[in-house]
């Protein structure tokens, strides 16, 4: 067995939390044969619930848990992490937008960025997922300069797989019948679901969306929107934001950062912008299409060709998210030219 590695969640008490520390544990994120030490971090006042959640992971019984850390104390959670995933942050309610939540939240983030720029290896490889989580992610990153900017990643797979299931019902295959779906842009409700590039297995062959589907106005209208406001509508029927879809959406996002996307696949990652790539400005993350390769090491793909529809939409978030990392900026007070 190899030597464990050091995991952090945060917002460990939570309900995100609850369906994912399970799926980590038993190693469907790192592999069947990863052993892990997880550190849970959450708030001073959940250390009570955090601790019944301690002693549900043990009773699971799992092998390849070495060990579970509780703490309120980020420099603890994140000491010599190999990955961490940064949960904990307030969920909207009703009637929000994500980014109404960004000065209740970007501090956290800008506190956990300096934790583990102190006490995190250097090639941690952190996903964000607390909301908004793009700018949340950014903020991070900004506050921990000793660590890769490329380690620090947005999660937009939730919405690619909401997009991907959407398509699958629609033609009545599984959803990995369905490849190549991108999430263009902010987990928010400018995200571009995107299936112009995107494959439907049928029948033994593979065909466009749009010749699968064979309904233009469907994948330029409700397609969209119905990804883009699925947050929404979780949050109205349940009163409560999505947990168990997005825990998995957590384990897919870092099983591929981990051990690398399939052949002739990409996957949706929000990640930073370097000014040159599809149009969009620099220092954002920004949600592209990404193929990861066995050591880690993700690449955006290249060449896609983007159409007037979908250079609209495009713009359209890639604003939005100018205008979230300005608010942040100024809010926090940090330099942008650092
Ligand atoms: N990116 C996505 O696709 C996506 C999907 C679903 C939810 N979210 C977001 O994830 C976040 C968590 O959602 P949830 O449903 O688990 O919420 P929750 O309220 O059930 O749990 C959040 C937990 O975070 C803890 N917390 C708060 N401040 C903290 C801090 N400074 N350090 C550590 N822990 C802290 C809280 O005490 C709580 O236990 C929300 O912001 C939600 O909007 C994002
Ligand atoms: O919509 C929300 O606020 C929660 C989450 O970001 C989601 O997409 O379900």
């Amino acid at each position: 067995m190899s030597e464990p590695i050091r995991v952090a969640v945060t917002g460990a008490a939570g309900q995100i939390a609850y369906s994912l520390l399970y799926s980590i544990a038993r190693g469907e994120v790192f592999g069947p044969t990863q052993p892990v030490v997880m550190t849970l971090l959450d708030i001073a006042p959940m250390m009570g619930v955090l601790n019944g959640v301690v002693m549900e992971l043990m009773d699971c019984a799992l092998p390849l848990l070495s060990n579970v850390i509780p703490t309120d104390d980020p420099e603890v959670a994140f000491a010599n992490v190999d990955a961490a995933i940064l949960v904990g942050a307030m969920p909207r309610r009703e009637g929000m937008e994500r980014k109404d939540l960004l000065k209740a939240n970007v501090k956290i983030f800008m506190v956990q960025g300096k934790a583990l720029d102190k006490v995190a290896k250097k090639n941690v490889k952190v996903l964000v997922v607390g909301n908004p989580a793009n700018t949340n992610a950014l903020i991070t990153k900004k506050f921990a300069p000793s660590i890769p900017k490329e380690n620090f990643t947005a999660m937009t797979r939730l919405d690619q797989n909401r997009a991907q299931a959407q398509i699958a019902a629609r033609c009545a295959v599984p959803c990995n019948s369905v490849r190549n779906v991108i999430i263009w842009g902010n987990h928010s409700s400018t995200q571009f679901p995107d299936v112009r590039h995107a494959v439907v297995s049928k029948d033994g062959k593979d065909l466009p969306v749009y010749d699968a589907v064979k309904d233009d106005a469907w994948l330029k209208g409700d397609f969209i929107t119905t990804v883009q406001k699925r947050g929404a509508a979780v949050i109205a029927a349940r009163k409560l934001s999505s947990a168990m879809s997005a825990a998995k959406g957590i384990v897919d996002h870092m099983k591929d950062w981990w051990a690398g996307t399939k052949e002739g696949e990409y996957v949706s990652m929000g990640v930073i912008s370097d000014g040159n790539t599809y149009g969009v400005g620099k220092d954002l993350i920004f949600s592209f299409p990404c193929k990861v390769a066995a050591d880690h090491s993700y690449q955006v793909v290249g060449g896609l060709d983007i159409d007037t529809f979908s250079r609209e939409k495009l713009d359209i978030t890639a604003k939005e998210l100018t205008e979230e990392r300005d608010d942040a900026y100024a809010f926090l007070e940090v330099d942008s030219n650092l």
